[in-house]
C-alpha cells in the first residue's frame, strides 16, 4: 500500500528580515505564496527504512540519507508514535532544489501527511504543524499552503485572503545558493547598521485580499535580494530581463537564487516566460500561478 501527497512550492512576496538572534536565526515578517510547482512524495511500508529516493531535473542536488527533510520529517512522527520508521520515500521532484522556493521543506511537510496516512497515525493539525516547525522554518507553511503571515523564525502562520490568482515566471538558476550563507551575507552587509524589526506591510496584505497585481507589484520587497545578488551578481540581469520582457515586479524568491516575476495574466506569463528563455540569462523558466493549496494527499 502507497501514499502519494502532492505539495506546492512558495514564492515570498514580502520577506522583511530583523537582526540576527542569539539562536542564530532572524526574526521575520514573512509572506507566503503558494504557487503550482509541485513535488510528489510517495511513502510505502518498507523494513529497514527511512529508504529515499528521488526523480526529476534536480534530482542529482538531493541528498538521499538521513538528511534528507522527507526521512527527517518520517522518523520525527514515527518517534513520536513509537513506530520504526520502516518506509520507502520516493520524491518526484519538480521544485528548484536549493532555490529559494523551499523544495525541501515541501517534500518534509508531504512525507509527513504520507507516513501519518499509511501508518494511520492520525496526527492531529496541531501535531503535524510543531513536528514541521521542529523540521524548519518554511515546513508549516509547505504544510497550509495558500497565503500566510509568517513570524518568529517563519514557522508562526496567520492565513491571509486572497482575492484573486497571481501569475508568476520564475526563472531557475545554473547553480543553488545555501540558505545559511545568504543569511550570513544579510548580517556582513548590515553590520554596523540598525536592522528594524520586521513588520508585515498593511499595503501587500491588502494587495492580496484584492487580488490587485498592480497593487501586489507595487508592494512586493525581499531584504534578502541585497545578500543573494551579492553572493550570485548575475541574477541582475535575469531580473533586468523580466523587466524588460514588461514584468509588473521583479524579485529574487527567498533566499534564491530562483528570480520571480510578477505578471498580469497568463499570456503576460508566456511572453514574459520567452522572453526569459531567449534572454540566456537563466537555466529553465516556468510559469505558475497561486495560491494553491499545501500539501496534499492524491486520491
Ligand atoms: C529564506 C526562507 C524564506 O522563506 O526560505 P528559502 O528562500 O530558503 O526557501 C526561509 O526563511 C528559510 O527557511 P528554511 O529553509 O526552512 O530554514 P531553516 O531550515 O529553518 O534554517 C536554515 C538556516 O537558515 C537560516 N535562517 C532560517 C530562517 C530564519 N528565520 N532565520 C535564519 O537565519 C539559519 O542559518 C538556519 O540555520
Ligand atoms: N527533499 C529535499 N529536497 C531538496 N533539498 C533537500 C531535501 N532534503 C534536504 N535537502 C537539502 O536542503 C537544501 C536546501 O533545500 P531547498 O529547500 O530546496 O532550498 P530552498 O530552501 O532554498 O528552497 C538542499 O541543498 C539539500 O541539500
Amino acid at each position: 500500500m502507497s501514499v502519494t501527497v502532492r505539495v506546492p512550492a512558495k514564492v515570498n512576496v514580502q520577506l522583511a528580515v530583523g537582526a540576527a538572534r542569539p539562536d542564530g536565526f532572524h526574526d521575520l515578517a514573512n509572506v507566503f505564496l503558494a504557487v503550482g510547482l509541485y513535488d510528489e512524495v510517495t511513502a510505502t511500508a518498507s523494513p529497514g527504512g527511512p529508504r529515499v529516493t528521488c526523480t526529476g531535473p534536480d534530482a542529482a542536488q538531493v541528498p538521499l540519507d538521513g538528511t534528507n527533510l522527507a526521512a527527517r520529517a518520517a522518523v520525527a512522527l514515527a518517534r513520536r508514535h513509537g513506530l520504526s520508521p520502516d518506509v520507502h520515500l520516493h520524491i518526484a521532484k519538480d521544485i528548484p532544489v536549493a532555490g529559494g522556493m523551499a523544495g525541501g521543506s515541501a517534500d518534509g511537510a508531504a512525507a509527513l501527511v504520507a507516513c501519518d496516512a499509511l501508518w494511520g497515525t492520525r496526527a492531529s493539525r496541531d501535531e503535524l504543524l510543531d513536528i514541521c516547525a521542529e523540521l524548519g522554518s518554511d515546513v508549516p507553511f509547505s504544510l497550509v499552503g495558500g497565503a500566510a503571515l509568517g513570524t518568529g523564525r517563519g514557522e508562526r502562520l496567520s492565513p491571509l485572503e486572497v482575492g484573486g490568482t497571481f501569475h508568476w515566471v520564475f526563472a531557475m538558476a545554473h547553480r543553488g545558493l545555501s540558505t545559511p550563507a545568504v543569511f550570513r551575507e544579510f548580517d556582513r552587509l548590515g553590520e554596523g547598521v540598525a536592522i528594524p524589526e520586521p513588520v508585515a506591510s498593511q499595503d501587500l496584505i491588502d494587495a492580496l485580499a484584492k487580488g490587485d497585481p498592480d497593487l501586489l507589484a507595487a508592494s512586493v520587497s525581499n531584504d534578502l535580494e541585497p545578500a543573494a545578488l551579492a553572493l550570485f551578481p548575475d541574477l541582475a540581469a535575469a531580473l533586468a530581463a523580466g523587466r524588460a520582457a514588461g514584468a509588473l515586479a521583479a524579485l529574487v524568491s527567498g533566499s534564491g537564487p530562483t528570480t520571480a516575476f510578477l505578471v498580469r495574466d497568463e499570456s503576460a506569463a508566456a511572453r514574459t516566460a520567452r522572453a526569459l528563455q531567449d534572454s540566456a540569462t537563466c537555466r529553465t523558466v516556468r510559469t505558475a500561478s497561486g495560491p494553491v493549496p499545501g500539501a496534499t494527499v492524491l486520491a
